[in-house]
């Protein structure tokens, strides 16, 4: 009983998820708390202070704070756990007294009362621990949905380079396992530990009063047990450590599977995957089988100690009995409480591991809630009218993740408002670079990116990607309505407006042809369409914004040649009055553009239009010649193809720069 201490809540831990988030550490000292910035979270508690996180006395404070906007269901819970325990405590005492009563055969009177006095308490006991229960489960429940939020929030605020350095998984486990975790056993922990010192303290009273040498026998035995356990405990938990890794480690060749099940497929590595999920497994099953050799010790000692404690109990208990020094029913009501107090002791070391696992998950949670983005979307400039003039004045990058390596080197173009400018060159060159210095994804390491002359970091987040739209390499769309995809982020728009957006973007027929029209699901990422398909819709979603700038990113790369030519028709009707930067590995999609740049290894190599560059005879006619030679050998019939679709395009035929 009492030898169960700090063992048995170790086993509770072993599914959890232990993956780290890859979140710099020193990075989370000196962060101030996103919980002050959202006023949106109207119950979510502000906190303006600069928190170093980096102890775990700093995570508890954080917690408590977060916990204030639901102090008074913890005040409550802590109130009626006081009196649940309290009355508890007295519970074996009239259970003694009942016993002696029946014993000495009293009077049924004197045995009625003392069990209508017994069943008070307990039913006191029960009220008070039924409010406690609901009123501790209530403050998780807030707690838990306030921190998620707040995680949240400051997640999807992250600069773009933090989701480059995190997995997916990574982030959804701090949402989900760690949340959980630190939420359900704080609570449930602070709710145990006191309840634990109230009933150790109020048995250890009752057990002094009953019988003061029976409770130094009792007690004598305690410091062997804590050794004994502790022991026993430190080595168990270092092979939960190594449990959790092996699970962690099984987790993530699970996930990797799950979510590229297509190419594993197109491999026909399914036996290959199985049987490295199943190594992984038996690196598990290894700890786990150490764990389960060394409960069994465990075990055996803890029943050994339980039976040297029982036999010197009875022995020397029975003893004062038959000596008089103690009644038989007080004698009961010593064991009871002897039991009360293994259970609560047992409690404690319960606590001791569940709080230490939780502010653990806690401090992963906090790092996360409190790390700073990297650059803030705090701009407020936001003008009734954009012309959409952009310029890059001498902008050099290199990715966070490489930062040693300049991907972009003193960059400089102007784009006038209504101007379409064409970005070609090898590929990784830079060209998706500079889209996603425009789009603020990053920030670059010098130079000035400036929209009619402000730079874009002053702009208001919103009122600048209101007036911008991209349409990327590859689309996302979200597992919602094909028409909510479309109207993403411009709330008020009018089923017309979708329509016609869908209609420039040729997409409006295969709509149609689906079963459910516009109210289809696209599935997950847009599964249930096909890539060209996802294309046209991301094309309808940047046309009915009627942006002022328009990023298209290898948008058709996707659709065949005779949809890309409608495509690029709708584009081309959709360019007017407005600045159009577009990305093509298919010089035909861009020999109409104002002005194009040719990009090679991060700098402007040439610059000018169609004609202009191939009289160069630079690196742009070198990309022509080598998509027309690529053409003629690989595909008469495309050549076939394109110029019945693409009437305009006679000198540059549909190939990629990437083919060559
Ligand atoms: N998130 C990233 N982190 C680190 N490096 C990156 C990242 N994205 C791109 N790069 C690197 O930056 C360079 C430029 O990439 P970018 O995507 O701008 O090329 P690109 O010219 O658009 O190529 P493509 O035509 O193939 O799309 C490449 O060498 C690429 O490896």
């Amino acid at each position: 009983m009492l030898t169960r201490l700090y063992f048995t809540p170790v086993h509770r831990q072993e599914d959890s998820n232990t993956l780290t988030v890859g979140v710099n550490s020193s990075e989370a000292g000196s962060q101030q708390s996103l919980v002050s910035n959202e006023s949106s979270a109207s119950s979510l508690q502000s906190n303006d202070e600069n928190i170093q996180i980096s102890s775990y006395s700093a995570t508890t404070w954080q917690l408590l704070k977060l916990c204030k906007p639901d102090w008074h269901y913890i005040f409550g819970g802590f109130i009626f756990l006081l009196a649940a325990s309290v009355t508890e405590i007295f519970i074996p005492y009239f259970e003694g007294h009942v016993i002696n009563d029946i014993v000495k055969s009293t009077s049924d009177t004197q045995i009625r009362d003392a069990i209508i006095t017994l069943g008070l308490i307990t039913f006191a006991t029960s009220v008070c621990t039924g409010i406690r229960g609901g009123l501790f489960m209530v403050a998780v429940a807030r707690m838990n949905i306030r921190i998620r939020n707040l995680l949240f929030q400051s997640v999807v605020k992250q600069d773009i380079s933090f989701f480059d350095q995190s997995t997916t998984g990574e982030i959804t486990s701090r949402l989900t396992s760690d949340v959980t975790k630190m939420s359900d056993e704080v609570t449930l922990n602070i709710n145990t530990f006191l309840r634990g010192i109230i009933k150790v303290i109020g048995t250890t009273i009752f057990m002094f009063v009953l019988s003061f040498r029976l409770t130094v026998v009792t007690l004598i035995s305690l410091p062997l047990i804590a050794i004994i356990v502790d022991y026993f405990g430190e080595w168990y938990k270092k092979l939960s450590k190594s449990v959790q890794d092996s699970l962690a480690s099984a987790n993530g060749v699970a996930e990797e599977v799950c979510s590229s099940i297509k190419t594993v497929r197109s491999f026909a590595c399914e036996s290959y995957e199985i049987q490295r999920y199943a190594k992984k497994l038996k690196i598990t099953y290894g700890h786990k089988l150490k764990q389960a050799i060394l409960y069994a010790g465990f075990e055996f000692t803890n029943e050994m100690l339980d039976l040297a404690i029982t036999v010197v109990t009875l022995y020397y208990g029975g003893h004062l009995v038959i000596t008089g020094q103690i009644s038989g029913g007080m004698f009961i009501a010593f064991i009871l409480y002897q039991l009360e107090m293994g259970e609560s002791v047992e409690d404690l070391g319960e606590v001791y591991t569940g709080l230490m696992q939780a502010v653990g998950a806690a401090d992963k949670v906090f790092e996360l809630l409190d790390r700073k983005s990297e650059f803030t979307c705090n701009g407020t400039y936001a003008p009734a009218q954009l012309s959409g003039h952009i310029q890059f004045k001498d902008v050099s990058f290199s990715y966070p993740s490489n930062r040693e390596r300049m991907v972009l080197d003193k960059v400089s173009f102007e784009a006038k408002p209504g101007e379409v400018i064409a970005l070609v060159g090898q590929s990784g060159s830079g060209k998706s670079t500079c889209i996603s210095l425009l789009e603020r994804f990053y920030e670059p390491a010098s130079g000035e990116i400036l929209i009619d002359s402000h730079p874009i970091s002053e702009y208001d987040h919103e009122y600048l990607h209101r007036k911008m739209a991209l349409v990327g390499q590859e689309p996302v769309l979200f597992a919602r309505k094909l028409e909510e995809n479309i109207a993403y982020g411009h709330e008020n728009c009018e089923f017309e407006d979708i329509r016609q957006s869908a209609i420039e973007a040729n997409a409006d027929e295969f709509i149609q042809d689906l079963h459910h029209g516009y109210g289809a699901y696209a599935g997950e990422r847009g599964h249930n369409l096909s890539g060209g398909q996802k294309q046209r819709i991301a094309i309808a979603r940047a046309i009915v914004r009627k942006p002022c700038i328009l990023l298209l990113d290898e948008a058709t790369s996707a659709l065949d040649a005779y949809s890309e030519h409608l495509v690029q028709q709708a584009i081309k009707a959709n360019c007017k009055n407005r600045t159009v930067i577009i990305i093509a590995h298919r010089l035909s999609t861009v020999e109409d553009a104002d002005r194009i740049l040719v990009i090679d290894k991060g700098k402007v190599a040439e610059e000018g239009n169609h004609f202009s560059l191939l009289a160069k005879n630079g690196i742009y006619t070198k990309l022509v010649k080598n998509q027309l030679l690529s053409t003629s050998k690989d595909s008469p019939q495309q050549d076939e193809l394109c110029s019945d679709a693409d009437q305009k395009s006679p000198t540059t035929p549909s190939l990629t720069t990437e083919e060559i």
